[in-house]
């Protein structure tokens, strides 16, 4: 796949409507649009699913955190699984229509045992310290490298994101980021988007999702 990722990562505050409306307005340019909702119950998060397809937000944007079944069950494009997950073939043989598997990782270990597990990338951090992971220290740029010197599938770099440092997350070898808070609360959402895309030398392609890694 040419060009770098960009995920999205929602952060559990926004009512569906307005998660809904930004989505929208962001997902030409991103890579995948994560639906990450820990304190929101399951049948919630499910109906929420199905009104963002409603309102349009196209499913092959969209990847959920946490639920095979409803990635399965929406056709969405993509799952992202968290650190506990179990080995992961079991998942795949068992919801064989969800074609891009990620998982969350925070150390090299993780990251090699994922990769021969079969997942498509991986989620590491937090790389820089961040309100959302506020308490816990930041693994680094250093850290980062070593994962990306590990494995061959994508490195997918979270935590503390802003545009200036992407520059820098990219050197490390990473082959994209993720940002929760940064995007949802901002003025000006798409702005804040096109300023990642930017630094990522992502065209504004309208379409730099799933499809591009089939
Ligand atoms: C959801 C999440 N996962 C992390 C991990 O290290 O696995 S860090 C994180 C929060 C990232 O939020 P922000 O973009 O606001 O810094």
């Amino acid at each position: 796949m040419s060009g770098k990722e960009l995920h999205v990562i929602s952060n559990g505050k926004l009512a569906w409507k307005d998660l809904a409306e930004i989505a929208n307005r962001i997902y030409p340019y991103v890579t995948a649009i994560h639906i990450r909702e820990k304190t929101k119950p399951m049948d919630e998060i499910f109906l929420g699913v199905q009104y963002l397809l409603e309102q349009g937000v196209p499913a092959q944007s969209l990847c959920i955190n946490g639920f095979p079944w409803m990635a399965a069950a929406s056709g969405l494009g993509g799952l992202h699984l968290p650190e506990s997950s179990p080995v992961l073939s079991i998942i795949r043989e068992s919801y064989q229509g969800v074609h891009r598997t990620g998982v969350s990782v925070h150390s090299v270990e993780e990251a090699v045992k994922r990769e021969r597990e079969g997942a498509d990338y991986v989620l590491f951090g937090h790389i820089f310290a961040t309100n959302s992971k506020a308490g816990a220290p930041p693994r680094g740029l250093a850290q980062l490298r070593r994962v990306a010197d590990q494995v061959t599938i994508p490195v997918i770099a979270i935590g503390g994101m802003t545009p200036e440092k992407v520059r820098s997350v990219l050197e490390a070898g990473a082959s994209g980021i993720a940002v929760m808070s940064g995007i949802w609360e901002a003025a000006d959402p798409v702005e804040t988007v096109k300023a990642y895309i930017r630094e990522l030398q992502l065209e504004e392609t309208r379409g730099v999702r799933y499809e591009a890694y089939e």
